[in-house]
């Protein structure tokens, strides 16, 4: 599905290639995680991936196409078989849930009634039903990211490409993320993501690709984060302490769902200096519980997810029972482990306040000390059945995609490239910032820079 053949990459100006001789092949229907250090040439994989770069050197081949072979002006029709998340979201800020959606539709040319059966019927798929009349800035940052994967796999893509999707949401919420990407994997589509994220990747015990110096250091099958019996050393920022918000906020859920919000919630396993330490926990449990319903919609899943669920993934069917471990028994045993895990203070607590930003040196963990303290993706129970739905989904990915007539550009021609308000600025965004949205989403063929081209002009290229 996805074959890389010697691929270098190396980008002007730069000494070391970004991507070094790689050879891999991804198959249909697999689950990988692109892992490695910030640099490591993850998005540069992805971006080649989607024709947005070039290989200096060596083959690509994607849904059976050499890419090189793919001229300029079909690259559009390749992408509409790639359906892409990025970790921004990119929204368009004044359009509503429904028309978000829609746009990736719209500028493919797809009738008006398509559009009106296409667009509920993917959002009831990811858990926005009912939520089409919302703007963007009226959404949780999970809610955002739901619209954005919505937009992506609502013209059925064989392949999700998902570079950090998870990277500007907390613990909580991204469980409810990757439960998603999940079950439209076992909808038969290839997902490959790029993530820094070591609890979830070790969670999903998936394939692993792991990057270093644009060069793959491991290819392993049913993996974690890091290489079984390395330690992870974990240096947490306020506001991403995985070990122990992970606890906590499904703690929280757990709490929720029994109904007792106001039971105290599991203690946090990395030990820190005791003011900032408790400065820490009590700003992860208020915004835990501002999250609690995000993250209950996101942990609980629609029954239509249940029902998109699932081409028979022989993988997924032999998972071991750990990972089918109920939400609450996770939560508890996460709660108990963590605390029985955290190392005396001196271990790992090197708290210090440094311009406005507490930093704190988590402890070394072990990578099964990881998985078992980290319960953030909860595999879904035994709902996952082979549907008509997921059937058809799977038949109308696999269907050849027609060349379209001049698209109508009309309303839906601007986009604000900045994220969403009081959401951090992604580097992503300006490592492609001459894109437009459209070309970004493989909507249209990039042609480059243009003068004035905040705005987006969008239509298929002929
Ligand atoms: N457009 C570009 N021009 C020049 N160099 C680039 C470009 N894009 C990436 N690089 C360089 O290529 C290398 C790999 O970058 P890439 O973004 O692929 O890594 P990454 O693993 O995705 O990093 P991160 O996790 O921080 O997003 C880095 O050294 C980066 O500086």
């Amino acid at each position: 599905m996805i074959r890389f053949d010697s691929v270098t990459k190396s980008y002007p100006g730069q000494t070391r290639p970004a991507i070094d001789g790689v050879t891999v092949e991804i198959l249909r229907g697999e689950f990988v995680f692109l892992v490695g250090a910030s640099g490591s040439g993850k998005s540069s994989f992805l971006r080649l991936i989607l024709k947005e770069e070039r290989p200096t050197a060596g083959r690509i081949h994607v849904l059976g196409q050499d890419l090189r072979t793919i001229s300029t002006r079909k690259v559009p029709y390749f992408r509409r078989s790639l359906g892409v998340v990025f970790q921004d979201f990119r929204l368009l800020s004044n359009k509503n849930v429904f028309e978000n959606v829609a746009f990736a539709l719209r500028v493919i040319g797809k009738s008006r009634g398509y559009i009106q059966s296409a667009v509920p019927e993917t959002l009831k798929l990811v858990g926005l039903d009912g939520k089409g009349k919302r703007m963007p800035h009226e959404l949780s940052g999970g809610e955002q990211q739901r619209v954005a994967i919505a937009r992506a796999i609502v013209n059925k893509p064989q392949v999700l490409l998902a570079d950090e999707p998870t990277g500007n949401l907390d613990p909580v919420t991204s469980a409810g993320i990757m439960t998603l990407l999940e079950r439209i994997n076992a909808g038969g589509t290839t997902v490959v993501m790029a993530t820094h994220e070591a609890g979830i990747v070790d969670q999903m015990q998936r394939r692993v690709i792991e990057l270093s110096a644009g060069e793959v250091v491991r290819d392993e099958r049913s993996a974690g984060y890091a290489v079984v019996g390395e330690t992870v050393a974990v240096t947490s920022v306020v506001g991403a302490v995985p070990a122990d918000r992970a606890a906590i906020a499904l703690a929280a859920v757990d709490a929720e769902a029994d109904e007792e919000a106001e039971a105290p919630v599991a203690a946090p396993a990395v030990a820190t200096d005791g003011a900032v330490a408790d400065e820490l926990v009590a700003s992860i449990r208020a915004d835990e519980a501002a999250q609690t319903t995000d993250a209950a919609d996101g942990a609980a899943e629609p029954e239509a997810l249940a029902a998109a669920a699932s081409v028979a993934d022989e993988e997924a069917a032999a998972q071991p029972a750990e990972r089918a471990r109920s939400k609450k028994g996770a939560a508890k045993a996460a709660a108990a482990e963590a605390a029985e895990a955290a190392p005396a203070p001196e271990q790992g607590a090197d708290a210090e306040e440094e311009s406005g930003t507490v930093t704190v040196a988590a402890p070394k963990v072990t990578r099964q000390g990881m998985r078992d303290a980290q319960p953030l993706y909860v595999e879904p129970e035994e709902r996952d059945e082979v549907t008509d739905e997921a059937a058809e989904i799977t038949a109308a990915a696999t269907m050849p995609v027609e060349p379209l007539p001049a698209a109508d550009a009309e309303g839906d021609a601007d986009e604000t490239a900045s994220g969403p308000p009081g959401r951090p600025a992604v580097p992503a965004a300006s490592k492609s910032a001459h894109l437009t949205l459209a070309e970004r989403l493989g909507l249209r063929s990039p042609a480059g820079p243009r003068a004035g081209d905040d705005d987006q002009e969008v239509g298929p290229v002929k």
